[in-house]
């Protein structure tokens, strides 16, 4: 097996660090447009195997698609993180040129691989990998639910004080302030998570999950990496190991929950293939109304990469 992370900055190399270190391919390539940084973190990933005892080898690429050849899985994590003041949506002009490049090269060495998305404004960032690979959508798809997932996982096991491997949640939508945090699917060992957590506790742990990238961007100056990088390199993992896990992923709609050409979040089941299988959950009217004003803003930001797309050429 071998997987390329394009990338090689803050996510994008923990995302291969933790690839590595778990030994979830041969392989894992590192690809940079910067001159040397890619060569420079995989060899240091690679330094570290003896350490933390693990085979993966870890190659570096300064913008040489011949080293990612025949890869298995590409995560994509090229393009600007976002600053403090800024939103996700705010990068699209400079990340959609990244990613559209960056996915042509691909799909040109790759032609079989499953594409994970990961740089922003997510949503439309893997609306733009997938047009441009001309792959069916089972196999171009994006990461933020496991990470979202997994802010409003933490905050739940820092108040109900267990532990964070109890708990079990899903969430749905954009990956952005509309995202759909989805409190009557959440459990703790089992239990409703209404039973445990006070209504105005939970509102508020919501309300911080929908805000934790920002939480973030705001205490470092850019966005986070650690989450992010475990997150993706966990799809990257229930792929390459057809674990058949089920995550909340990002990929087009076509017609499941009455939401036709849109890209959002939904929980599926990940394997060999990419998506293998859509989970349709039953939402209630409120779920129902928060999901359409996320597909409302995930399309608009779609129409703004269309119109931009159109006036360049
Ligand atoms: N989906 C999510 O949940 C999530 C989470 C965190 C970050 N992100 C996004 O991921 C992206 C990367 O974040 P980061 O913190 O790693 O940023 P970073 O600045 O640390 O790294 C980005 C890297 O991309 C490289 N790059 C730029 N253009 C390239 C190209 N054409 N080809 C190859 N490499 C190229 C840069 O040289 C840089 O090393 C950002 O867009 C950020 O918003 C998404
Ligand atoms: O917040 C960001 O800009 C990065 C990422 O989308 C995140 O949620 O951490």
């Amino acid at each position: 097996m071998k997987i390329t992370v394009v990338g090689a900055g803050n996510v994008g190399a923990t995302c291969a660090d933790v690839l590595a270190y778990k030994e979830v391919a041969n392989q894992v390539v590192l690809l940079d447009i910067k001159e040397g940084i890619a060569e420079g973190k995989a060899l240091d990933i690679w330094q570290k195997a003896p350490i933390d005892l693990y085979d993966t080898r870890t190659i570096g690429a300064t913008n040489d698609y011949s080293k990612t050849a025949d890869s298995d899985v590409v995560v994509i994590t090229s393009g600007l993180p976002r600053k403090p003041g800024m939103s996700r949506d705010d990068l699209i002009s400079t990340n959609a040129n990244i990613v559209r490049s960056v996915t042509e090269n691909v799909v040109k060495h790759s032609p079989n691989a499953i594409i994970i998305v990961v740089s922003n404004p997510l949503d439309v960032m893997t609306y733009c990998a997938h047009i441009t690979s001309k792959m069916p959508r089972t196999k171009v798809i994006g990461m933020a639910g496991i990470l979202d997932t997994a802010r409003y996982r933490a905050f739940l096991a820092e108040e109900i004080n267990c532990s964070p491997k109890d708990i079990q949640a899903v969430l749905m939508g954009g990956h952005g302030d509309t995202m759909v945090p989805l409190p009557r699917y959440t459990t703790v060992a089992g239990i409703p998570v209404t039973e445990l957590v006070a209504k105005d506790k939970l509102d508020a742990i919501v309300n911080r999950t929908i805000n934790g990238g920002g939480e973030l961007v705001k205490l470092m100056g850019t966005s986070a990496w650690y989450a992010p990088g475990s997150a993706a390199a966990q799809m990257v993992e229930a792929i390459v190991k057809d674990q058949r896990r089920i995550f909340p992923v990002c990929m087009k709609l076509e017609g499941e929950y009455g939401i036709d050409n849109c890209y959002l979040g939904v929980p599926v089941v990940l394997g060999k293939n990419g998506v293998e299988k859509i989970i349709e959950l039953k939402l209630n009217d409120e779920e129902k109304a928060l999901l359409e004003v996320s597909r409302q803003k995930v399309s608009e930001v779609m129409q703004a990469l269309d119109t931009m797309t159109a006036a360049a050429k």
